[in-house]
């Protein structure tokens, strides 16, 4: 939903490294309009969530997200140019705690902050495990 290339409903998002902080530029299109004009708030938590995502595993750190708080300052327009940054604030134990803006020239429409908290590669092998027994018993 966030990064794949092959999901037609996906963001594509595109992600690079700023010293500590990564960094994207996205347009919303009308895939992801709430109100006329407006992207659906999921939509942007969605890019968010994804960018905290590359952030942890460009630090080599594999985690999910556990709690994940939204502020929405000011409609996020389709069709424009948006410059998203995240960062880890603090790391505490296995909890993450990150921090993120929108922004568009010099107006932050949104900022983020999350909860993550690190796993190890069995927490995906399982949830795959599980999903295709799922699968297979329908
Ligand atoms: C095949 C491999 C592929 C890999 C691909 C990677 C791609 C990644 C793509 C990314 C895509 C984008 C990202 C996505 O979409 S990630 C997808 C959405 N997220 C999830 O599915 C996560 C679902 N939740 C869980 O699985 C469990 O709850 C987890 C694993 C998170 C923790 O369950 P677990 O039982 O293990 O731990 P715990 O409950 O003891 O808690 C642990 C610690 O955290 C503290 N705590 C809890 N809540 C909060 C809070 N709100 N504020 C502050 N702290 C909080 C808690 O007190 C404790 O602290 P301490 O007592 O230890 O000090």
């Amino acid at each position: 939903m966030g990064c794949g290339p092959d999901n037609p409903h996906g963001h594509h998002l595109q992600v690079r490294r700023d010293g500590q902080d990564v960094v994207a530029e996205h347009v919303f299109d009308e895939r992801h309009v709430g109100a006329p004009g407006i992207a659906h708030g999921g939509a942007v938590a969605t890019v968010i969530d994804d960018l905290f995502g590359f952030l942890l595993y460009g630090m080599g750190s594999l985690g999910v997200t556990r709690s994940l708080q939204m502020d929405y300052r000011a409609p996020v327009l389709l069709g424009r140019n948006y410059i998203l940054r995240a960062r880890l604030v603090e790391r505490d134990g296995r909890k993450m705690h990150t921090a993120a803006t929108v922004a568009h020239e010099t107006n932050f429409v949104a900022t983020a902050r999350a909860v993550f908290v690190a796993v190890d590669l069995g927490h995906f092998t399982e949830a795959l495990s599980s999903a295709d027994r799922d699968r297979s018993s329908r």
